[in-house]
């Protein structure tokens, strides 16, 4: 039997059967010896065997682990020279889309986060989408100013909007949603899937046991009124905060920063393209207005973070760097 994995606890992996309804038991399933140390996450197709009737009680087993078409990874710290910042986790398997939550205002939105965001989406493969939500608190043009050169496809969200636009970019996709704590992102899955009943307003499970629901889950988009076919499925991912980039190379960094990469071929050979770097085309290609400055200094910050010089978790930006104040 075929099965996709929807959740992953404590050694657990709960399956769905392509071809069975939204109302079919789930199918519990532990993984087999002879998969030896290769991991299964959220988003794997694997092959069953045993029990996979979904009765209660009842456990099957993972023989097989599908070829994987997409890979997201994230790493704990960004810095490459350290053994934890080089440990590397994979988030979820075989993403269409990554979603990529910010709220224009309340928390205001960080164009250092969705940069990374998109860094980690290039570099998986994974077409990004950007989801601004809070539309009724604050206007998209800065952060879409600052996105000018990308044709980095978005969608608005206010509290009584509809979602069909939204809905036609889920639909018959995989897509995994990422966000900051409060840019509403669990308000947002309960308005997708009003049967998912995230929990709302929790703040932060940052403090909080380990176990509170930190693992991601992939959730069945219902059936849109008025169209056919596969509504899509969303993955939420209440623990992943940040991506750490130490995995990503600094030549796939540069994926992220498409509106940077013309501004390289005039580099010397192996140039690292940092500041220090008299030769770098870079400056001189910001310099002629052909990028924004501002796309330069995320680009180089990321790199400095992955290369150990500043702050390694990489969170928030300084003050002043949000778009339309730099
Ligand atoms: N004005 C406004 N408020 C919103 C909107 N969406 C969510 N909120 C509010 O923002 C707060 C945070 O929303 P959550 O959905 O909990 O945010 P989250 O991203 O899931 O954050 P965590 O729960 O910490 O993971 C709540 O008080 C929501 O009611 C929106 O579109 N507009
Ligand atoms: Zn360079």
């Amino acid at each position: 039997m075929e099965g996709f994995v929807i959740a992953v606890d404590r050694g657990r992996y709960t399956c769905v059967l392509p071809g069975a309804g939204p109302d079919a038991p789930t199918v519990t399933a532990m993984r087999a010896r002879e998969l030896g140390r290769k991991s299964v996450v959220v988003g794997d197709r694997v092959g069953l065997v045993g029990d996979t009737s979904g009765a209660p009680g009842a456990l099957a087993r993972i023989v097989r682990i599908a070829e994987r078409s997409s890979v997201l990874r994230r790493t704990a710290e960004d810095d490459a020279t350290t053994a934890e910042g080089r440990l590397e986790r994979v988030v979820v398997a075989n993403a269409d889309q990554l979603v990529i939550v910010s709220a224009l205002a309340d928390p205001p939105p960080r164009t250092g986060f969705i940069d990374r965001c998109l860094v980690a989406a290039y570099d998986a493969d994974i077409e990004p989408l950007l989801c601004l939500t809070k539309a009724d608190l604050a206007g998209p043009e800065a952060v879409l100013d600052y996105y000018a050169e990308l044709e980095l496809p978005y969608v608005l969200i206010r509290p009584e909007s509809e979602l069909d636009a939204l809905r036609s970019l889920l639909a018959g996709r995989v897509s995994v949603l990422v966000g900051h704590s409060g840019v509403g992102k669990s308000t947002l899955v309960n308005r997708l899937v009003p049967q998912a009943d995230r929990a709302v307003g929790t703040v932060s499970a940052i403090g909080r046991g380990r176990h509170t629901s930190t693992s991601a889950v992939a959730l069945r988009l219902p059936p849109a009124a008025g169209r056919d076919g596969d509504p899509g499925w969303i993955i939420d991912t209440p623990g992943v905060r940040s991506f750490g980039l130490a995995h990503v190379s600094a030549d796939s960094l540069l994926h992220g920063f498409p509106d940077l990469v013309e501004g390289t071929l005039d580099c010397p050979a192996n140039c690292p393209h940092t500041p220090d770097e008299p030769a770098c085309g870079l400056d001189a290609w910001v310099a002629a207005g052909k990028a924004d400055p501002r796309r330069l200094a995320s680009y180089r910050r990321l790199l400095a973070s992955r290369a150990g010089e500043s702050d390694p978790r990489g969170e928030p930006e300084p003050g002043g760097e949000r778009p339309g104040h730099g």
